[in-house]
């Protein structure tokens, strides 16, 4: 579904943080993006999510080279992509359900925006992705009564009813003890099979891409050095890495 070819990336003092990454994203995968401190995973997902600007390379979606597309078509082709940075940030004085409602914010009209009033389907809709990250029961509960996890829940739900089929998460479960992060991952891993939403995410621990990621990129000072099927690497294959 998205091809990215020659992916570069220079900073203004000349260093390279980015070089020639050639990738592909097909749908229902989840991801998970490995490499050392300093290796450039956050900059490689925020050019993914196309937050942030690259020197070269191609970004093919769907068939179309979304690089060369005028403004408001480029706008329409990101609304198909979220991105969760890390410790997504949340009304924390409002409940689960209303901060999910906010990813609607494009779809709602100007009237709704304005008075902060909800349609009915908006609301059930709301639920529905609640539902889909395991929160029903916690809707209606402030954020700030949530613990780590579940509020990282809430940001990927409220990535999820903008309609993103591919969610970018800068750590998603980094500083989640690891109950927590088996949980949020383990949700995420059936998320991608049911809905066949793609999620692309940086992890900390390389033991959490190796069991649930389907494929796991391993990156290293700006060069993907490992492309493979998730399952556990080799030590040959983890010091390519990390050594
Ligand atoms: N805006 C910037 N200004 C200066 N240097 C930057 C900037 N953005 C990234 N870098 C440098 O680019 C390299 C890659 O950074 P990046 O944040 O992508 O790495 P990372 O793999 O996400 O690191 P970490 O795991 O420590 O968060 C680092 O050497 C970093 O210092």
């Amino acid at each position: 579904m998205l091809t990215i070819r020659n992916l570069s990336k220079s900073l203004q003092s000349g260093q390279e943080v980015l070089s020639k990454i050639s990738v592909q994203i097909d749908e229902g995968e989840l991801i998970g993006l490995v490499g050392g401190s300093g290796s450039g995973k956050t900059t490689l997902l925020k050019c993914i999510a196309l937050k942030e600007k690259w020197d070269e390379g191609q970004f093919i979606y769907e068939d179309r080279d979304i690089t060369s597309l005028g403004m408001i078509e480029k706008f329409k082709v990101k609304r198909d992509w979220a991105y969760v940075e890390e410790k997504a940030p949340l009304d924390l004085k409002k409940s689960a359900v209303k901060n999910v409602l906010q990813g609607r914010f494009y779809e709602k009209s100007a009237l709704r925006v304005l008075t902060g009033t909800h349609a009915r389907d908006e609301h059930v809709l709301a639920m529905d992705y609640l539902e889909k990250v395991g929160l029903l029961d916690k809707a209606e509960m402030k954020a700030q009564d949530l613990s780590g996890g579940e509020r990282q829940r809430i940001a990927i739900a409220r990535a999820l009813v903008q309609g993103a089929k591919i969610v970018i998460a800068d750590e998603p479960v980094s500083g989640l003890d690891p109950d927590s992060a088996n949980s949020v991952l383990s949700d995420l891993r059936d998320l991608c099979k049911r809905e066949k939403v793609t999620v692309i995410a940086s992890l900390h621990h390389l033991e959490f891409a190796e069991k649930y990621a389907s494929r796991i990129w391993g990156i290293k000072e700006g060069r993907i050095v490992l492309d493979i099927a998730g399952r556990r690497l080799t030590s040959l294959e983890r010091n390519k890495i990390f050594d």
